[in-house]
């Protein structure tokens, strides 16, 4: 059942200062509740805007009773269903490295044991007549490994495109697959690309308030929905509104007893149509913590040994906990990721020093298969993203030299796009730009008060090369301006979000996954001890050149920034490819 909650005092006022976003738990109370943990229920928010917060009850007879006379309070509540389930992944790990059909395994991705050798190749047809030689080879590699395999994906190789092909064969060959990632958006991501292959029967399990709209039909509920006689559930309504109107106690006691027996039942329908679907489906799709089996959750209506193969993408974001929460779900696993983009952000330094911060595909790769690489890891190398001079600094300093740009984008500029105006040419057929701070006085802002960082001046060169770029006829939705700094974020978007709807202001850690035509990069330290804190970290820096297809621009102090040698190298290769500006021409009178 959905709520809707608004500011009790006026619909038409925006609700007060809250940190509730789709995804929270929340209890819900009476304000006028004598005491604050007399919660009449807990939800989960499915959507958030201004002025109303939409809250998903999964138990009816808790907020039956609700009415708009009352005045209720949300709040947010602590979730460590997380943490118990890593915790559970791991003394799982424990018990299965003792023995029994996990152990090698196991062994294998702890380095104990050797690797098979992997099957014969089948033949294959593949279902995307477009894939690359590099992702077909990948396809091939990955389902004849006996224990494990690796696809290693830069920027734009059609990771996500390959995985997609795999789970297709897999599914060919009778396996029965589980597919994971960190985050519920990479999981819908392969979940909307594989609803499209109507033969396969894919079920996608968590709580569909967190799903994109447009993969709800493949979730557990939508399918027990369909699958289930819909008599019960208007039973159940038809209860519930007469219970609403009734004031008579005896005939309010009856309907009650009614309603529970009908709720019953129902659950009782519904986990009979689970255990029927559940094992039937050809894949499985689940964050890696929704795919425990700690607790009551669906997968526990399959058997131990149900999946041949446990897919899980985006494999370098997760923390090595969650993954064994997959891995130890089937006989063999493929990983998909690159260990050379960013990794999971661990709050806690004391954890991230002994270890936590290492992801399984950073381990695997950089020891226990460091000698072995053709053995497990195969490499894509074509990229579908971006301008070659943009790829080729990321691509050599990486990647080994070994990207190359597809030719549908190797040469593709801002002048290519039919939006952009042809009397602009000459500054729309550069793919990349460096406006150096250097000489122009815009050092960082230091605000104790702020935790993070900001350089206003920087903001200014930002809004006009913006303004610049929009008069060309470049549209706000292709641009991207990022920021390795939370508080230059914030300074930006108030410059330029309340006129560019469309424009996109993020973190550089906020845009991982993502693209866009054009991409501004403000890297924020200017100042004299040369310091670059955070900029130092390689996997930052190479995720936000490698978001922008068509052109970059970079705006940087380089006397501070170029302290550091990887930054260096980039700046080097600016000036060797790119056009080279002053700050000064997007400064206004100082
Ligand atoms: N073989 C191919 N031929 C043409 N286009 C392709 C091919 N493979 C992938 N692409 C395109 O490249 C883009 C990126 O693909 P995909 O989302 O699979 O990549 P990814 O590696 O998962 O991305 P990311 O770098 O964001 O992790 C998509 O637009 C996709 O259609």
């Amino acid at each position: 059942m959905v709520l809707t909650f608004t500011n009790a005092l006026d619909l038409d006022e925006p609700l007060p200062f809250h940190k509730i976003t789709p995804g929270s738990i929340v209890g819900l109370t009476l304000t006028q509740s004598p005491r604050s943990d007399s919660s009449l229920s807990e939800g989960l928010v499915s959507f958030v805007n201004p002025w109303k917060i939409e809250v998903v009850f999964d138990e009816y007879r808790d907020v039956i009773e609700l009415s708009d006379a009352h005045i209720y309070k949300l709040t947010k509540l602590s979730n460590d269903v997380t943490y118990r389930r890593l915790k559970s992944a791991l003394e799982d790990l424990l018990e299965k490295s003792r023995g029994g059909p996990w152990q090698r395994l196991i062994n294998t991705l702890f380095g104990i044991e050797d690797i098979s050798i992997p099957g014969e190749y089948d033949s294959f047809k593949f279902g995307n007549k477009n894939l690359d030689d590099y992702q077909k080879e990948a396809v091939k590699f990955a389902l004849n490994q006996k224990e494990i395999a690796i696809i290693h994906g830069p920027p734009g190789t059609g990771k996500t495109t390959t995985v997609v092909e795999l789970i297709i064969q897999a599914v060919r060959q009778g396996l029965k697959v589980l597919v994971t990632a960190p985050s519920n958006v990479a999981v819908d991501n392969i979940t909307e690309r594989l609803g499209k292959y109507q033969v396969i029967d894919i079920i996608r399990i968590g709580h569909p308030a967190r799903f994109l709209p447009q993969v709800r039909k493949h979730s557990l509920d939508f399918r027990i929905e369909e699958y289930l006689d819909t008599s019960i559930r208007s039973d159940i309504n038809n209860c519930l509104n007469r219970l609403k109107n009734c004031t008579n106690l005896a005939e309010r006691r009856n309907l009650t007893i009614h309603l529970n027996l009908l709720i019953r039942r129902s659950k009782e329908k519904e986990e009979a149509a689970a255990e029927y679907l559940m094992p039937k489906a050809d894949v499985v799709l689940a964050t890696l913590t929704s795919a425990s089996r700690d607790g009551k959750g669906p997968m526990n209506y399959l058997a131990d040994d149900h999946f041949d193969l446990v897919v899980i993408d985006e494999c370098s974001q997760a923390i090595e906990a969650a993954c064994w929460i997959g891995i130890l779900q089937g006989k063999r696993c493929v990983l998909a990721g690159d260990h050379l983009q960013l990794p999971p952000t661990i709050l806690s330094r004391e954890a991230a020093a002994e270890g936590l911060k290492i992801t399984l595909m950073e381990r695997l790769m950089k020891t226990v298969f460091e000698w072995k690489h053709n053995e497990v890891v195969k490499m894509l190398h074509i990229q579908y993203r971006m301008h070659q001079d943009i790829m080729a600094w990321s691509s050599e300093t990486l990647y080994a030299g070994q990207l190359e740009a597809h030719h549908s984008v190797a040469t593709h500029l801002l002048k290519d796009l039919k939006h952009v105006a042809v009397e602009y040419v000459e500054e729309t057929n550069f793919p990349l730009l460096l406006i150096d701070t250097a000489e122009c006085d815009v050092p960082e802002l230091n605000n104790p008060e702020e935790v993070s960082k900001a350089n206003e001046g920087e903001v200014e060169i930002v809004v006009n090369r913006v303004e610049e770029l929009i008069s060309y006829g470049v549209k706000p939705s292709d641009i991207a301006v990022i920021s390795p700094y939370n508080f230059q974020v914030k300074l930006i978007r108030l410059q330029l979000c309340s006129r560019y709807f469309d424009l996109e202001v993020k973190t550089v850690d906020g845009f991982q996954g993502r693209e866009k035509e054009v991409v501004i990069i403000s890297m924020v330290r200017s100042n004299l001890k040369s310091s670059v804190g955070f900029l130092a970290e390689i996997r930052r820096i190479n995720v936000a050149v490698t978001r922008a297809r068509r052109h970059l621009t970079v705006i940087c102090d380089t006397a501070t920034v170029c302290t550091d040698k990887f930054i260096k190298s980039m700046v080097d290769h600016l000036h060797k490819k790119g056009k080279i500006r002053s700050g000064n021409q997007y400064l206004g009178e100082r």
